[in-house]
């Protein structure tokens, strides 16, 4: 038996399946998807085994057999490993890549080796020029057991070649595991007494000197349940001291018990059932229903308004795909998963629910991965990645906020997991739904065919050829009827003529006035997105820049520091400005904290809850600030995108807007879409229950048409006005994008580079006779623009230059740059500068 595995080397070279022998213990075990320890290159890597085979293409007895299984379960399941072929072609990266973003990072042990003297007797002064041991020997020796080798190599530098020389000879012997960084989580629990008869006997002996170890007792004898140590001393608000004490006396047992750690253990969801849907909630579920009887990969749309109940829909559909015992993903943004939005699933489906998101410890994250893959949870709800949740039958996958771009991985593999659900869902015979109030358009335009089958975005492209797209489900009305809050635009232009200078307009300012004096709640959204906080003179204009990046430093207020957020280069914040010697130089603030002291000024006693990158980087406090807010302990919850996303509180009949341009302005082709997005979900906040809600915007483009269609809810005048400007700039949906980016130390390197890459490119795109439009419907084409300089110049001290591939339609263009990456490259294929690729970008950095 032969195992095809990928080893875990990120590089080209490496890039291909490595034939090993099974050895004769694991043939059986073995299995696509298993993780294992080979040897290669004269070490032992981790790797994955992604196919089997009979015979080799080499001669066998040339190959190496697997050194270990790593785990007795494989991780991944054949789906998956073919999944993540599709990501690695897809997406342009190594397989490895694809294969490691699949399991939680606790599964991801390091190869390390041992070594042990083999005899331990014979005298090996002979080894060197010295007397008795070599140090790196007697080291061994003096350790009495083995030794890692990476020890060795950290303690003996430059004794490798006489180490490596040692176990080539035998007399070292080399020992190869692979640790998995984690352990079960062990909770020391006590049990009740055994012996009940004796233990009662020693109750009544007990001396008064002792009572608090009788009172431990007796709670035992009472209860007789195992109860672990933390939750006894506190119940009896003793001491580990006085209940080990029992313990030794025989009388009760402690014991190291496994335990799954549950985040949300000890919390109590209360159970909620189906409501009646309303008729427009109706509709929209049988869609999905007939999909999922049917067991029919198809992708819908949900587009429906804020407020329209769109949380009921996803859960009466997972009820549904529940009952053919079949499992749901459910993916919300990380920013979005807050304990309320897990509470509404763990609330309808109990302990069912897996939870996957990155504040959770690696442990947190293995153990409700272990849920799902053991089929101890038929729903996963997580951010991007939860989309490999590790499910035998998936039947639905749900994408929440389906227009958030933080959806697309910025590092590799750069996926969108929107593509890898659509692709997940065809193999599994699973529906898709992608739910917004303002979809992207990309999803939109593919949902409501405004481009042709053949034009090349990401939804179509892969659901046209099983499904004919995606089907358009709108639901334009809120639950109950209830009226879309009325949006003013404040003009600030106007405010300043009126001598106006505060950062709130008079009608902002009444209007807070009047939600304090009601009770009422308001929110402030501060549009900033990158919301870094900068130093700046205010004498000479300095700002504080990395001086590995072209990039300014981000400035924390508690620890004085600068850091760059993109290498980490951190430096103490300046008493005095560095060229003009000024004392003027002032921090920048996220804003909010501007805000926040302007709202105190005017409205004397208010209670504002803050919440920015500055006070919620602390665990649990993005959940403990929203809870308090649902409470009423605070007048204003004030933020950044954060208080725009999803939250449902029935006395916020207030929502306010500083500035909603700041995003508008951004060199990104998206500037005017995420800005439409932005306002339409922070308005969505207001008025969703029995109050009536008012939204004011603050503005200097009040004419602006992301502007103005969201203060009339109007999604589709927006998309009607974008589309026309990304046709005539030919942006997505109308063409898709590659943006690769070259860096090099060397400026003069990196130009040469990409000019060849560039002009390699258009010489091939034009040998494949798609330069330019080429069809008279213009649904195929290629162009190359660049090199330039990256909108971020230069980072971690390499110099960054990108191009840019703007193609449409089935022209290969992912095969066209591979071929152009490797004709400019050495001859084992090494690139001459650092190339990275990314594939339908949403960033462009
Ligand atoms: N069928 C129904 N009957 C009564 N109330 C409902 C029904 N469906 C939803 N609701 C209520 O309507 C409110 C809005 O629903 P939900 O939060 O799901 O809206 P949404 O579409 O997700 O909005 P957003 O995009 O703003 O998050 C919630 O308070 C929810 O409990
Ligand atoms: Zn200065
Ligand atoms: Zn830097």
């Amino acid at each position: 038996m032969i195992a095809k595995v990928i080893v875990d080397v990120p590089s080209r070279a490496t890039d291909r399946p490595f034939d090993y022998t099974i050895p004769a213990g694991l043939i059986g075990w073995v299995e696509i998807g298993s993780r294992v320890g080979v040897p290669f290159g004269g070490r032992v890597l981790q790797g994955f085994v992604i196919g089997l085979a009979d015979y080799a293409d080499v001669d066998v007895s040339k190959l190496k057999p697997i050194a270990e299984l790593l785990d007795h379960v494989p991780p991944l399941s054949p789906d998956l490993v073919e999944l993540a072929q599709w990501i690695s072609e897809k997406y342009f990266c190594a397989l490895t890549t694809a294969l490691q973003v699949m399991i939680p990072a606790a599964l991801k042990g390091k190869a390390d080796s041992v070594v042990t003297i083999s005899e331990e007797e014979q005298d090996y002064s002979w080894l060197h020029a010295g007397e008795g041991d070599a140090p790196w020997l007697a080291f061994i020796r003096a350790s009495g057991g083995p030794v890692r080798m990476a020890a060795l190599q950290e303690r003996f530098p430059d004794d490798a070649a006489a180490i490596k020389q040692a176990i080539k000879l035998g007399i070292l012997t080399e020992q190869v595991s692979i640790k998995d960084r984690l352990s079960v989580r062990k909770v020391l629990t006590v049990y009740p007494p055994d012996n009940e008869a004796l233990a009662q006997e020693a109750l009544a002996n007990y001396s008064a000197r002792a009572a608090k170890q009788q009172e431990v007792l007796r709670y035992m004898l009472e209860n007789r349940e195992p109860i672990t140590m933390s939750a006894l001393v506190e119940t009896l608000s003793t001491t580990s001291g006085t209940i080990r004490a029992v313990a030794d006396k025989g009388l009760i047992t402690l014991r190291e018990v496994e335990t799954q750690r549950d985040p949300y253990a000890g919390r109590n969801f209360k159970r909620t059932e189906p409501l009646p849907l309303t008729e427009g909630q109706q509709a929209v579920y049988e869609e999905i229903a007939e999909a999922l009887d049917a067991e029919a990969s198809r992708v819908f749309l949900l587009h429906g308004v804020t407020g329209s109940g769109k949380t009921e829909v996803y859960l009466q559909t997972i009820e549904r795909c529940l009952q053919y015992e079949r499992q749901a993903i459910v993916l919300v943004p990380e920013i979005a998963l807050t304990p309320q939005m897990v509470e509404r699933f763990k609330g309808r489906f109990g302990d069912s629910v897996a939870v996957l998101h990155s504040r959770l410890s690696n442990g947190e994250r293995y153990d409700e991965w272990r849920k799902i893959r053991e089929g101890r949870a038929q729903v996963a709800v997580g951010a991007r990645s939860a989309v490999f949740a590790p499910f035998q039958r998936v039947g639905l996958i749900i994408i929440d906020e389906e227009h958030e771009s933080s959806y697309k991985q910025e590092e590799s593999p750069k996926y969108h997991a929107r593509d890898v659900a659509v692709r997940r869902a065809r193999q599994h015979g699973a529906a898709v739904v992608l739910g917004s109030a303002t979809p992207s358009l990309e999803s939109f335009a593919a949902a409501s065919r405004i481009l042709s089958a053949a034009s090349a975005f990401s939804v179509s492209d892969d659901s046209a050829k099983s499904s004919g797209g995606a089907a358009l489900l709108p639901m334009p009305h809120r639950v109950g009827n209830r009226p879309m809050p009325k949006v003013h635009l404040i003009d600030m232009r106007d405010e300043l003529k009126a001598g106006n200078r505060s950062m709130f307009s008079r009608q902002l300012h009444e209007a807070l006035l009047d939600r304090l004096e009601k009770g009422e709640q308001s929110v402030l959204l501060l549009n900033r997105r990158g919301y870094s906080t900068f130093v700046m003179c205010r004498s000479c204009g300095y700002t504080a820049q990395c001086p590995h990046c072209d990039i300014s430093l981000t400035f924390h207020q508690k620890s004085r520091v600068m850091r760059c957020h993109y290498c980490g280069h951190a430096e103490q914040a300046p008493e005095k400005c560095p060229t003009c010697e000024s004392e003027h130089i002032r921090f920048f603030g996220t804003g909010t904290q501007r805000v926040e002291e302007e709202l105190a000024k005017l409205f004397p006693g208010i209670r504002v809850i803050r919440m920015d990158v500055d006070t919620t980087t602390e665990k649990g406090s993005h959940e403990k600030w929203l809870t308090m807010f649902g409470e009423r302990k605070a007048d204003v919850l004030l933020g950044t995108q954060m208080v725009a996303k999803g939250l449902d509180f029935p006395y916020v009949t207030l929502v306010g807007v500083i500035a909603a341009d700041t995003s508008l302005h951004l060199p990104d082709f998206r500037a005017a879409e995420k800005t439409f997005q932005l306002l339409t979900q922070v308005a969505g906040r207001a008025g969703r229950h029995e109050l009536l809600g008012e939204v004011i915007v603050q503005t200097y483009n009040p004419e602006h048409y992301a502007i103005v269609s969201a203060q009339h809810h109007d999604y589709a005048a927006f998309v009607q006005e974008e589309l026309k400007h990304r046709r005539f700039m030919s942006y997505p949906p109308f063409c898709r994008l590659i943006v690769v980016t070259l860096s090099d130390e060397q400026l003069t390197l990196l130009i040469t580079a990409g000019d060849k890459l560039a002009s390699t490119l258009r010489q091939l795109a034009y040998e494949s006779g798609v330069k330019g439009w080429i069809d008279s419907d213009g649904s195929r084409f290629i162009d190359i623009l660049g090199p330039v300089a990256s909108p971020i110049p230069r980072m971690k001290d390499r110099y960054r230059f990108q191009c840019m591939i703007k193609y449409r339609g089935n022209v290969g263009a992912i095969d066209l740059l591979k071929q152009a990456i490797s004709m400019i490259s050495g001859p084992q294929g090494q690139p001459p500068v650092q190339i990275s690729v990314d594939v339908d970008p949403q960033v462009i950095l």
